[in-house]
């Protein structure tokens, strides 16, 4: 008998749930049978803002380290989550097609952003989300809250809500089977998504690649590479302003007819400033070739958006930076 694949994952139920359809996935397409491997991270222990954690990390340090010790083989994050620097060692060997990458608005009675009552309330612990709020509704009142999903839907929609409404990301919601608490899918251009929003990044050891295993092969054909290639330009561009996930900027790419478009923007946190860039590059279906382009739409993008005053405008690169 083999050894089953040991797939790591944070005990949030949503972590649970996404981590639960990659491990099936990967059994299905040939990588043998696996078991869940429950890691506490500390971003699941502390309760301080996210802000106030220090961004970047949080959620994935505690996984990594239990690849690295071998505790597991596979670790399933939310590719968002994931710091843009490379952890050494370990390679994200599969993404998985994504999810609806947009916000949602989940408010009481119904509510959409346009109908919100003046100076109504609204939760979110993203700047990012935050900002663009205020820069659609400068009247509206943001509340900085956190916890999993059910703990912030509850906060507008439970039996004790003190907000108006919440913002979270469609994608988790559908994973959660609650799409049914949204009132409000944010488009793009209203609310652009944080890099890599919707879509899941799952890691491995790197002599798992190329090893030609099973879980080598079942992870390849897991792979989906229109995402891959979407959320390198939308990660490139967050590197290159050197903004961790918890700064005021948004990026969303997509391919149409063998062209990646890349959809920016950088906020001042009050939302009463903002610079939007788009960019395109063309395609060539080659995978190595592809990736370049997509990591240099991402860079050139970020290179503009800094000439123009986006380190300044935003807060990024720390103090006086
Ligand atoms: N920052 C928390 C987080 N990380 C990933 C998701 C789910 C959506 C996704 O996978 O992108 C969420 C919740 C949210 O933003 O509402």
């Amino acid at each position: 008998m083999p050894q089953p694949v040991r797939v790591g994952t944070r005990a949030s139920q949503l972590a649970l749930t996404q981590t639960g359809h990659v491990a099936d996935a990967l059994t299905r397409l040939g990588a043998g049978p696996h078991e869940l491997v429950r890691v506490r991270t500390d971003g699941d222990r502390l309760t301080g803002s996210l802000t106030s954690l220090g961004g970047t990390g949080v959620f994935v340090t505690a996984l990594r380290d239990a690849l690295l010790d071998g505790r597991c083989d596979v670790a399933v994050h939310s590719f968002k989550d994931l710091p843009t620097a490379d952890a050494d060692g370990l390679v994200v060997a599969a993404v998985p097609p994504r999810e609806d990458p947009r916000d949602a608005l989940c408010a009481r009675d119904g509510l959409t952003l346009a109908t919100l009552p003046v100076g109504a309330s609204v939760g979110t612990g993203s700047p990012r989300r935050a900002a663009q709020l205020l820069a659609a509704r400068p009247d509206l009142r943001v509340v900085d809250i956190r916890g999993n999903v059910d703990t912030r839907l509850a906060r507008a929609l439970g039996e004790a809500a003190d907000l108006d409404a919440v913002v979270l990301a469609r994608a988790g919601l559908a994973r959660l089977g609650r799409l049914d608490a949204i009132t409000d899918t944010l488009p793009t251009d209203v609310m652009t998504p944080a890099p890599a929003q919707g879509a899941l990044a799952v890691e491995v050891r790197a002599e798992v690649i190329g090893s030609g295993s099973p879980l080598a092969l079942a992870l390849a054909a897991l792979d989906d590479q229109g995402t891959r290639l979407a959320v390198l330009a939308e990660r490139a561009l967050l590197a290159r302003l050197e903004a961790g996930c918890a700064a005021p900027v948004g990026a969303y790419g997509h391919l149409a007819e063998g062209t990646l478009t890349l959809s920016t923007v950088v906020l001042r946190p009050d939302g009463t400033e903002r610079l939007l860039l788009d960019g395109s590059t063309p395609l060539t279906g080659d995978p190595v070739a592809d990736a370049a382009e997509a990591t240099a739409l991402g860079e050139r993008l970020a290179a503009d958006l800094l000439a123009d005053g986006a380190a300044d405008l935003a807060g990024l690169g720390g103090p006086g930076a």
